[in-house]
Parts: C-alpha cells; sequence; structure tokens
C-alpha cells in the first residue's frame, strides 16, 4: 500500500468559521471557553474532511488560533519579555498571552491586562507565500521550556476521535532561522542545544499511538549556510537517539533541497517529505539519495495553486520510486494546504467548464489518493476517475478559453524599444516641471481615502441588486468630489481620486479583464484571522474596455491640480493572484503589463499628467534561491517597464511599494525607471536611509512619513524630522512629502490631522530652504 497523507489543512474553514469565533472571541461576545469549543469542532470537521477523502494519514497541530509559528512559540516558551515577566518562569501560555503577543490585545475586557495596548511581535512572509506569520524575538540568553501543550492535547483529540494522526511541529532549525534577535545581534544557531530538549519533552511526551511525527523543515530548500547545514545532522542524530517509539518525517517543501541533499540523505530520519511539484527535477536525485530503508513522500499535488493534477503525467513519473521502494514510498500534496481554499465543490456560481479544471484542498487530497489507488493496485483500479481527469486535463489544454491569438501575436510582437520611456529621466524631468509646476518637497498620498462604512454599503447594494449602476456611480462620484475637495483644503499638490470604487486593488482589476475567474469561498488565510480571495488566471489577459479612465477624468475635472491615475502594477496582480500553471509566470505577467500599457494610454489621452503603478508585491516575488533571483528580478522590471513605457515624458510616472524592505533590490527598483517612488519607511526607517547612503537612487523618492498601519497621528516634529532624516541622503529637489501607503484601512479624523501636519511641515521646510539659498 501506498500510504497517502496531508502535511496540514487549512484552518479557517470553508466559511470562515475560526476567523468568526476568534473575531468574536476579541470583541468579547464568545468566551475563551466557547472559542476552545469552535476549535475543536473546526478540527473534527478537517479530520472527518481528509477521512472522506480517503487519505490514511490526518495532520494534528496544524491547526491555529493565528499563526503556527507563534504556537511554536508558546510551545517553546519563547515571550518577550514586555508580554509579563513572570511568564519566563514557569506558567503556561495562555489564550491571552498568545493574542497579546500576536496582535497587541486579547479579549476587550477593559480595565483588564488582556486588553491593554502592548507593541505586538512583528509579522513576515512566510517564504515565498502570501501568508505571514509572527517572528519569533529570541535573546542571546533565552532560555526554553514547554509551555504549550497543544501538540499533545491535539493528538489526542485526534485519537480519541479515532484518527490515524501524525502531529506536525514546526522543526528546530527552521524555527530559529526565522526568529530575529531582540537587541543586538548574535548567532542564532547558539541557541539550539538549548531549544532541543523541549523538542525531546515533546516527543517524550507525545501518545506512542501516534507513529510518525512530521518536523517541518523549510529551510532546507534554501541556500543554507555551511554552519546552520552541519547543525541538522547534530540536531536530528540528537532527536532520533531519545526518541522513544516514534518515527521522525521531515519535511522541505517550496522548492529543491540542492546542495542540502547530502546532509538530508546522511540524517538519521525516518522520513522525508518533498516538493515535486515546484521542483520536479529533484525526484530522481533525493530518491537516488535517499537509503532504502527510510520512506520517501513525494509531494506530487500542487498545495500553492487551484488546478488539477495532470495523474497519468504523474504516474508515468513516480512509478519507478514505487517499483524500488515499495511500501516505503508515500504520496501527499507538495506542502500544507494551507495556501489553498478548502472545498470546489461549495463553488456553485463558476461554470462547468473552469470548474472542471480546478482543485481545491479536498479535492486534492482525493487526487492523491487516487494515485496512491493506482501505485498500489494498478492503472485499471482507478479507470474511471483517471479517464475524467485525463479528459478534464485534456479539455483545459485545448480550450479556446486559455489562448488568445492576438494577445499572443502582440506579444510576440513586444520591442525593448515598448520597455523604455521615449527619454531619459533628464529630459523626462525637464518636461514634467513644465507642464506640472509643483513646489519643491511636493506633497501627495498613495491612492485610496477611508473606505467608509458609506462606501462599502453602497457597494453591497449594487452587487446584491439594489441599486443600479446609475445610483452607485452617483454614490462614488459624490465620495469622489468630497474626497477631492478635502485635499483641496489640506493643501495637497498632487491629488487622488481616493480609490472609492475599489474592494481591493488587484480584484478591481481582475474583474475588468478577460482571463480572470472569482470564486465565492475561496478564502486563504493571509494572517491571524485576515483571509484573502485570490483571483484566478486562468487564460491569456487582455482589456476589453478601459478600467479607470472615467474616474480619472471625472476627479481631473473637479481641480487644476494634477490628479494622479492610479494602476495596480502587473507583478502585484499577478502575485496575489492563484496564476496558471500552464505558461511561465513571465509571460502572465507581460499579458497584463501590455493591458495596462493601453490604459496608461488612454489615462493621458484623458488629461491625466501624473499615473501612478503600484507595485507592493514585487519584493515578495524574489525567488528563495539565489540563482533563480536576476532571472526574475529582470522579467518583473522588464512588465513594469512595458507598462510605463508608453507614457510621453512629460507624464510623470509614480510607483508606490510596501510590506517588505527593499534594500536587496534596490537596484531594481532604481531600474523600472519611474520617475518617482513612494515607499514605505516609517516603519523601517533607519534601513532605508542605510540604503540610500550606499546607493544613490537615481530619481525622485518619497519615503513615507506617516505609518498608516497604526492609528496614531505623526505631530510635525516627528515628520520633519523624518523629512530631514530623509534630505541628508536624497537632495531635496528629489525629494516628495507622502505616507506609507493607502488610507483605505484608517478613520477620517486621524487622517485629516495627519495629513495637515504633512503639509504643514512641507510648508515650514520649503520656506527654510528657499531662506537658505538666498
Ligand atoms: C498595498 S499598496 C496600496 C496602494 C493603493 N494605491 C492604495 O492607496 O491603497
Ligand atoms: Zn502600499
Amino acid at each position: 500500500m501506498v500510504r497517502t497523507h496531508a502535511l496540514g489543512f487549512p484552518r479557517f474553514g470553508a466559511h470562515r468559521e475560526l476567523k468568526q469565533a476568534v473575531e468574536r472571541f476579541w470583541k468579547g461576545d464568545l468566551s475563551a471557553d466557547e472559542l476552545l469549543q469552535a476549535g475543536k469542532s473546526i478540527r473534527a470537521a478537517h479530520w472527518q474532511l481528509q477521512r472522506q477523502a480517503g487519505v490514511d494519514l490526518v495532520a494534528a497541530n496544524d491547526f491555529s488560533y493565528y499563526d503556527h509559528v507563534l504556537d511554536a512559540s508558546a510551545m517553546l516558551g519563547v515571550v518577550p519579555k514586555r508580554f509579563g515577566a513572570e511568564l519566563r518562569d514557569g506558567r503556561s501560555v495562555t489564550l491571552d498571552d498568545y493574542f497579546r503577543m500576536a496582535r497587541g490585545r486579547s479579549q476587550a475586557k477593559s480595565g483588564s491586562a488582556a486588553a491593554a495596548d502592548v507593541q505586538p511581535c512583528e509579522m513576515t512572509k512566510w517564504f515565498d507565500t502570501n501568508y505571514h506569520y509572527i517572528v519569533p524575538e529570541l535573546e542571546e540568553s533565552q532560555t526554553f521550556r514547554l509551555a504549550s501543550t497543544k501538540v499533545l492535547d491535539e493528538t489526542a483529540e485526534a485519537l480519541q476521535l479515532g484518527y490515524q494522526v501524525k502531529p506536525v511541529l514546526l522543526g528546530p532549525l527552521t524555527y530559529l532561522w526565522l526568529s530575529k534577535p531582540c537587541g543586538a545581534e548574535f548567532d542564532r544557531l547558539s541557541l539550539l542545544p538549548r531549544v532541543l530538549p523541549v523538542y525531546e519533552e515533546v516527543l517524550r511526551k507525545l501518545d506512542a499511538r501516534a507513529e510518525w511525527v512530521q518536523l517541518d523543515e523549510p529551510i532546507l530548500v534554501l541556500d543554507l549556510p555551511p554552519a546552520w547545514r552541519a547543525a541538522f545532522s547534530d540536531a536530528y542524530r540528537h532527536l532520533d537517539s531519545v526518541k522513544r517509539g516514534h518515527k521522525i518525517l521531515l519535511a522541505t517543501y517550496f522548492g529543491a533541497i540542492d546542495q542540502n541533499l547530502d546532509t538530508v540523505a546522511g540524517m538519521p530520519v525516518d522520513g522525508l517529505h518533498v516538493d515535486v511539484v515546484r521542483a520536479p527535477q529533484q525526484l530522481s536525485e533525493v530518491d537516488a539519495a535517499l537509503p532504502a530503508h527510510q520512506v520517501l513522500s513525494l509531494g506530487v499535488v500542487d498545495g500553492r495553486n487551484v488546478w488539477r493534477t495532470d495523474l497519468q503525467a504523474v504516474l508515468t513519473a513516480i512509478e519507478p520510486v514505487r517499483a524500488r521502494r515499495g511500501e516505503r514510498l508515500w504520496l501527499a500534496p507538495s506542502c500544507s494546504l494551507l495556501h489553498a481554499p478548502v472545498d470546489l465543490s461549495l463553488e456553485t456560481a463558476l461554470d462547468a467548464e473552469l470548474r472542471s479544471w480546478l482543485a481545491f484542498s479536498v479535492q486534492k487530497l482525493e487526487e492523491v489518493v487516487v494515485l496512491s489507488r493506482a501505485l498500489t493496485h494498478g492503472r485499471e483500479a482507478v479507470a474511471a476517475p483517471l479517464e475524467e481527469n485525463a479528459q478534464a486535463v485534456a479539455l483545459r489544454c485545448k480550450s479556446p478559453r486559455t489562448c488568445n491569438p492576438q494577445v499572443r501575436a502582440r506579444l510576440d510582437g513586444v520591442t525593448d524599444a515598448m520597455k523604455a520611456r521615449p527619454g531619459p529621466y533628464a529630459e523626462r524631468r525637464q518636461a514634467q516641471r513644465e507642464s506640472l509646476r509643483l513646489p519643491l518637497l511636493p506633497t501627495t498620498t498613495i491612492g485610496s481615502f477611508p473606505q467608509t462604512a458609506e462606501i462599502r454599503a453602497a457597494r453591497r447594494q449594487f452587487r446584491a441588486g439594489k441599486i443600479t449602476r446609475q445610483q452607485y456611480v452617483e454614490a462614488m462620484r459624490g465620495e469622489i468630489e468630497r474626497v477631492v475637495k478635502r485635499q483641496t483644503e489640506l493643501g495637497l499638490d498632487v491629488l487622488v481620486h481616493g480609490e472609492p470604487e475599489r474592494n481591493d486593488m488587484v480584484e478591481y482589476f481582475g474583474e475588468l479583464l478577460d482571463g480572470f475567474a472569482f470564486t465565492q469561498h475561496g478564502w486563504v488565510q493571509s494572517y491571524g484571522s485576515r483571509g484573502v480571495k485570490p483571483p484566478i488566471i486562468y487564460g491569456d489577459v487582455s482589456r476589453p474596455a478601459a478600467m479607470t479612465v472615467e474616474w480619472s477624468r471625472f476627479a481631473q475635472s473637479l481641480t487644476d491640480r494634477p490628479m494622479k491615475g492610479m494602476l495596480t502594477g502587473p507583478v502585484t496582480v499577478l502575485q496575489w493572484s492563484f496564476v496558471r500553471d500552464d505558461q511561465p509566470r513571465a509571460h502572465t505577467a507581460f499579458q497584463i503589463a501590455l493591458a495596462l500599457r493601453d490604459e496608461v494610454a488612454d489615462l493621458e489621452r484623458a488629461g491625466i499628467r501624473v499615473i501612478q503603478i503600484d507595485e507592493p508585491a514585487l519584493r515578495e516575488g524574489v525567488p528563495l534561491k539565489v540563482r533563480e533571483r536576476d532571472a526574475y528580478l529582470q522579467w518583473a522590471v522588464d512588465a513594469f517597464r512595458l507598462a510605463a513605457g508608453v507614457a510621453a515624458n512629460a507624464t510623470q510616472i509614480h510607483t508606490h511599494m510596501c510590506y517588505a524592505e527593499f534594500n536587496d533590490i534596490i537596484e531594481a527598483i532604481a531600474a523600472l525607471d519611474a520617475d518617482a517612488i513612494s515607499i514605505e519607511s516609517s516603519r523601517s526607517r533607519m534601513e532605508l536611509l542605510e540604503v540610500f547612503q550606499r546607493f544613490e537612487y537615481p530619481n525622485e523618492i518619497g519615503p513615507g512619513v506617516y505609518d498608516i498601519h497604526s492609528p496614531r497621528v505623526p505631530s510635525v516634529e516627528e515628520i520633519t524630522a523624518l523629512v530631514r532624516a530623509a534630505a541628508r541622503y536624497i537632495p531635496a529637489e528629489r525629494l516628495w512629502i507622502n505616507p506609507d501607503c493607502g488610507l483605505k484601512t484608517r478613520g477620517w479624523p486621524e487622517v485629516n490631522q495627519a495629513l495637515t501636519n504633512m503639509v504643514t511641515v512641507a510648508k515650514q521646510m520649503r520656506e527654510e530652504l528657499k531662506s537658505s539659498q538666498a
């Protein structure tokens, strides 16, 4: 028999039951007991779904009330000082401690410590996914102790319900790698000997009926420093020597093990899981290197995307492995299904053809089970499902809906000249000065203004057919008028229309482009209780009609000041969607770029003189492997340039980036050749300034001076200090003053105050500069 298992299942629930429960708990509408009860029934439901799909081993401890890395911190007793000293020695981490670390507060019981605000732990992206984890903060003198029994409890729970269960833990090396030092830098690897005893204790206490324990070490697909590689062997040798009865499955995913293979193959673990969707080339290598007595678990179904697997192709690739390895071959999705929606059968609005191309978590597990039966009993044993699968795969391949000959022809005709503006920056700058007549240190915002309850209500009513399109458009125009008037009163220099008509910066464009589909329930967790519903790009992308021009034209008609057109860039649209897997990502990015290029041209024709193309996701697309980075940056930059290249010299192209550190890709950012960039900096101020010290950014730049992730209003003094600091590295003639990001999540009172302060600073500094020049 070829065993099947899941590395992890989505936690949210198909109807986001967990999100609702957790948020009600935070509000105080649910007690801790009720929340725990909700968690229990969600876990039971998910195990049930896995069993129904036919999987042999279900996962436990893949569930989380917020984040699995935070769960690991709780297990190891890693609680930074500011969350309470008494936690350091002795007591277990409670639900309140846990949520305070995650978000600065727990339940809103007024007056209690749980409600008091404290600086939460930082959040950052989990490898190259859109999932954000809570970064562990470690001290050089850090001690560890078993401070949460979650993994033991959830394993017991699954056993009690009669499941064959495989508890999942974040591995010790990956845990240390993902952490950051609190305070001075030190070698996190030095903490390994202190972490291991807690893992040891967990292994000792885990119910022996859970035969296999999965330890996730995704850092094994990174280019690891030699010391880390060496530490792996030591750590796992140690765990192997202390474990009693359990077997360890070491799980890697998101890429090839590459140069870490020698290390991995020599480790005394009982099994290894590898991702052969992202890295099919490693299959034969790993199979050859791994000793025959070890289990090889192959991740053959894409855990990161929504397409059905070509089952026959997979079988052809893995049948030889089965012949060699026998019972010691296992099958699973490539990684945890955390990154995939739950169940396709809930999608009743998708057309039948498109649906037949897709597989969500439940369907992916069913695919794994069919593959296992084919290997165990021969392909004939599953002839019907294989045939049905082959037909769907073939139909998708042939479907005219995936291929638009005009788009392909246009892509073939793209020239280098199309990826460059007509003139160099110096020439453009001159032309733009004459056309825009902006003051020194111009002020602007990033695009969105608060999405008020009225705006959201109007959109809901329109979608539900309760108001007409005309009424909806009138409501949005009213909002645009208000926002333009407000900006004029505030004295901003380059205005925006406020994006009231956009629910989401990618969805808005996806809905207006051909080649995109949308789901009703295709949620994936983004962080904590937040989810996103990424569009599905299934076909060649084209733009049937202008997408933003009427809104921008209307907004510009209300003012003499320049109105910024506002587009989402090709790489961001790509990154935040489920992308087709039947052509290179770069091709899809270029198709989106061509559609945006037409939009840029149309905006220009409509009299828009400043156009911003947002690329907040440019950084997160950077591949995990160093050797793949240049190729990515090349096409990502090219896609942006293809979209922007059509603009005349006098049209000012802006871009915007946030959500990440940009130090290591600053050259690529400069290569975008945008006339101006606004970039998040108020949270990572020092780092950004360091970059400017090292690298002279050639065009105009607006480092954010207002942290829009917080309700705090920055004072005139704070903003002044930030602008002065930036002016040390960037000549004032090339400096803009703007917030970190869009204002859509903020409230009007704070926005009014913060922007008033921002404009005050700009005016004061202009006077200062004038008198110093005089
Ligand atoms: C995540 S970047 C957001 C940019 C967008 N223009 C906005 O202002 O909301
Ligand atoms: Zn942003």
